[in-house]
């Protein structure tokens, strides 16, 4: 049984409850594309009504602290995120990596702890520029994803986003040939953590300007399973093509 696309809308800090019609249709897109497993992570202050009206798709969150309660001002720990009706968890986006100082050892511990409320976890990994024209960027994604693993990792409660930083949000993307390399690499990393056969079941997904005109490339490479969506995600006209393109990949190998 091959791994089931996984297509993930990433919001980020956008959307007002205006947009929830929006969100509402993805539902309904995703209804229509059962083979495929959709969803959206909100900004947290949708996470509670997107949950009511979210049709097939999941509701996901786009981070969480790793403590379950404290002293942390303005955080949200994942039992609440859960409470509130996310199922899913993105961890180690680059825009938190950079922007918030995350390092390693906090998106292990930030994983481990949604895992920990029953919440599964999009793990985010990606190389800047300077990395990729230097041809180093396997090998330091590999390590950061092996130094971000956390422990007991498994396919039923983790995926992978591989989000090259200076595809996203800019409309350029690796070359096919990079994304299937880049993607063989990290199931070989994981792999070398967590045994072949498991690793063979973790779903690697592409993160970074997927839209409909790329998607149905992007997806028929043999280590992508799927996308974490920005810009496209943000509206069920431009999402759709891309959960069309993975349904289409899915059928192609039944
Ligand atoms: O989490 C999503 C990624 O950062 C991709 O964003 P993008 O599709 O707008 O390039």
């Amino acid at each position: 049984m091959g791994r089931r696309k996984l297509v993930v809308g990433n919001w980020k800090m956008n959307g007002m409850r205006a947009h929830l019609d929006e969100l509402e249709a993805i539902g309904r897109v995703a209804a229509a594309h059962p083979a495929v497993e959709v969803g959206l992570c909100l900004p947290a202050t949708l996470i509670m009504a997107g949950s009511e009206r979210r049709g097939a798709a999941f509701i996901g969150a786009q981070n969480c602290h790793m403590d379950i309660s404290g002293a942390y001002t303005g955080s949200l720990s994942a039992e609440m995120l859960c409470e509130a009706g996310a199922s899913w968890v993105i961890t180690g986006h680059s825009e938190r990596r950079e922007a918030r100082g995350e390092t390693n050892e906090d998106i292990a511990a930030k994983s481990a702890a949604a895992h920990r409320v029953g919440m599964k976890v999009i793990l985010c990994v990606g190389e800047t520029i300077e990395v990729r024209d230097a041809g180093r960027a396997e090998e330091v994604v590999s390590d950061q994803l092996l130094a971000s693993l956390p422990e007991g990792a498994a396919a039923d409660w983790l995926a992978v986003a591989y989000e090259p930083i200076w595809a996203i949000g800019t409309g350029r993307i690796p070359t096919m040939e990079a994304v299937a390399s880049m993607h063989a690499a990290l199931r070989a990393a994981l792999a070398s953590r967590i045994g072949a056969d498991e690793a063979a079941k973790v779903r690697i997904l592409y993160g970074g300007s997927m839209n409909g005109d790329n998607a149905a490339d992007l997806m028929a490479l043999a280590d992508v399973d799927g996308g974490l969506v920005g810009g496209a995600s943000l509206s069920a006209a431009k999402f759709a093509p891309i959960i069309e393109a993975a349904d289409q990949r899915m059928k192609a190998a039944a």
